[in-house]
């Protein structure tokens, strides 16, 4: 009997792929409110200090197509379609969702590549898409609602972490304190009962155990510029608390993030190790997970446990 098609739904932020995206997209980010030019200029120039593009829309494609390729080796039931749906660039999630009813996909699991719940995340991902297939009487899409203590992804980075630790003498052990971050949010996430504060928490404790190390805190980075409060400590500000209590060697975990992309590449590895430089403390962060084979399964292990439970539903 042939395979039942189903559609995977694979959701992500977005990068601009040229130079010339880059207002469309900021603009989109703003929902609508066109940046000034000083704030282009800003962003324009990170993005040429990582090399003037980023690497994230060539990540996203391979992590998507290596999630689809992984789901069809251990999937007998169906056969599985891709769709990349992005926040803010095309393909957008309802494109996606379009192309599905076009493509005549009934059923379809959902993910967004991000592991932390947010009603300002992956609410809006999860929300979009269902608007639009119920708009337009699409596909029925169950989806992946977070994935930040799946056993895979916290093995991921807690070997990464003590592997690292381990090869630090004891003294320098002593002096080691692991930051765990995520994409800041306005702090009024909060006062609505947002769980995502909560799960970084989880993460960094789940993983921190795994790697056997005592020293760990979390933190939160990137954070916009609208005026407005945001979620702190601000990784910076933190690790110059932390070089004051004693600290001279930081690991960070941007546990919040899955790729090599700009708030990686600027925001710790080039503006947290300005910190570490100035302060003479040592900077490391391992390796994102991409296309790691341990975070593919683990992402794949993800969608047939939600599918599951859609099927029962
Ligand atoms: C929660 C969250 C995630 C993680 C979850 C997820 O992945 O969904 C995330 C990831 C990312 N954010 C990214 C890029 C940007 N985010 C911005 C601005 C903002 N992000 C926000 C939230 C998030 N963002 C918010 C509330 C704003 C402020 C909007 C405003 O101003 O009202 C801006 C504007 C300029 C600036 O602030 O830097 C840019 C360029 C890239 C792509 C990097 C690349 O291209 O390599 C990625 C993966
Ligand atoms: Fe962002």
């Amino acid at each position: 009997m042939a395979k039942k098609m189903k559609g995977l739904l694979v959701m992500a932020y977005g990068t601009p792929y040229h130079e010339d995206d880059l207002i469309p997209y900021y603009t989109h980010i703003r929902k609508g409110r066109v940046p000034t030019d000083e704030m282009i200029e800003d962003l324009r120039s990170r993005y040429e200090a990582i090399g003037g593009i980023s690497p994230l829309a060539r990540i996203t494609n391979e992590q998507a197509e290596a999630l689809l390729n992984k789901l069809n080796e251990t999937e007998d039931d169906y056969e599985y379609k891709l769709y990349l749906g992005l926040k803010h660039i095309a393909p957008f999630v309802e494109d996606a969702v379009a192309q599905m009813k076009e493509d005549g996909i009934e059923e379809a699991v959902s993910i967004v590549l991000a592991p932390h719940y947010s009603t300002f995340s992956i609410k809006s991902y999860n929300g979009r898409a269902q608007a639009e297939t119920t708009r337009i009487n699409g596909p029925r899409i169950t989806s992946v609602e977070s994935w930040y203590d799946a056993p895979l992804f916290i093995q991921y980075w807690s070997q990464h972490l003590e592997h690292a630790y381990k090869r630090k003498t004891e003294r320098e052990q002593q002096q080691t304190i692991v930051i765990f971050s995520a994409h800041s949010l306005p702090e009024k996430i909060l006062k609505h009962g947002d769980p995502y504060q909560e799960q970084l928490e989880t993460t960094a404790r789940l993983m921190a155990e795994a790697a056997s190390i005592p020293n760990y805190t979390i933190g939160w980075q990137s954070e916009g510029n609208t005026g407005e409060p945001w979620l702190g400590p601000d990784v910076q500000d933190l690790t110059e608390d932390l070089y004051e209590q004693g600290y001279r060697h930081f690991i960070y975990a941007p546990v919040g993030f899955v790729s090599d992309h700009l708030e990686v590449l600027y925001d710790n590895d080039y503006e947290c190790k300005v910190v570490t430089d100035r302060l003479g403390a040592t900077y490391e962060r391992p390796p994102m997970p991409n296309t790691d084979p341990l975070f593919i399964a683990m992402l794949s292990d993800v969608v047939l446990q939600t599918q599951a439970r859609g099927n029962d539903s």
